[in-house]
């Protein structure tokens, strides 16, 4: 973690108490118990006020007139694409301000502290049920309950793919990280949410949908390796039904994405054949 690259944030933010979520390649992310603009502090989580700011810092190896560009450009689609987002109903965290400039976008919190102390992203999720399902080996009436949870999530996590492709929005970076998952009241896992747009983008194109469902196919394949099948089988039965509902050209659209990502993953097997 650059300490230089989180006190620039700082400068930018001053005042403002921030917390070090994640360093990715494109942002550093904090959450923060400030809201940008209001004084009351309406976004709770696990009883706790907090909202994500996500900063792009400068890239040094570019120059800083055209970095300074991409940084405004890159913050501003992102921010664009989840106010679109949000007009459109479909779930990702709600915008609350941007500072292009600068590359700060803030934004609410989503997900909640899962009983394992990890965030409620769709991989620990998945992770902490395989845990609780190998723990009751025997209990079949056990099994098949959190089967079934399983299987409602990641039904759930299709059709919501399924509603940003029927918008011709892909995702472009689909992984279940970058799914969080919601609570109720109760704290029982209600419905899915996408995060991270950094490289989401406009696309009426099969092949972009297809490799959106594959990149997430792969995700679930290399971190839950032994449920996978079953995972990426409801994934597309979610992906499917939702795009049903849309009558003849839903149905089509999903029928052209599905027939590509055979390719896309014949293509996969064949490069991972030759190295
Ligand atoms: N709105 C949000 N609510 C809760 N957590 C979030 C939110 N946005 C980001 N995070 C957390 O911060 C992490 C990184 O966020 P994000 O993926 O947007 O940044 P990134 O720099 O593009 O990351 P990477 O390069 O790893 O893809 C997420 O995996 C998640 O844990």
């Amino acid at each position: 973690m650059s300490a230089e690259l989180v006190a620039t944030a700082q400068r930018h933010l001053a005042g403002i108490s921030l917390e070090v979520v994640s360093q990715g390649a494109e942002a550093i992310v904090f959450t923060t118990e400030t809201h940008p603009y209001l004084k009351t502090k309406p976004a709770l989580v696990d009883n706790k006020t907090k909202f994500i700011v996500k900063y792009r810092p400068p890239k040094p190896y570019r120059h800083p007139r055209l970095d300074s560009q991409i940084t405004r450009s890159r913050t501003a689609s992102e921010a664009k694409l989840l106010q679109k987002l949000l007009l459109l109903g479909v779930d990702a965290p709600r915008l609350l301000a941007m500072d292009g400039t600068n590359g700060i976008i803030w934004m609410d919190f989503v997900g909640f502290t899962l009983e394992d102390g990890t965030v409620s992203s769709l991989k620990n999720w998945l992770w902490l049920m395989e845990r609780r399902q190998e723990a009751v080996p025997e209990d079949h009436a056990k099994s098949i309950a959190l089967g079934a949870v399983a299987e409602d999530i990641m039904k759930r996590v299709g059709a919501m793919v399924a509603q940003l492709h029927l918008e011709g929005i892909v995702h472009g970076d689909l992984t279940s990280s970058n799914i969080m998952l919601k609570a109720s009241k109760t704290n029982e896992v209600e419905r899915p949410t996408l995060i991270d747009f950094g490289l989401s983008s406009y696309s009426g194109l099969a092949e972009d949908r297809a490799v959106d469902l594959y990149v997430l196919e792969r995700a679930l394949t290399s971190t839950h390796s032994v449920y996978a099948k079953e995972y990426n089988g409801f994934l597309v039965a979610g992906y499917e039904a939702a795009h049903k509902l849309k009558g003849k050209l839903g149905a089509k659209a999903c029928t052209e994405t599905l027939r590509r990502l055979e390719d896309v993953r014949l293509r996969g097997r064949k490069r991972s054949m030759l190295g």
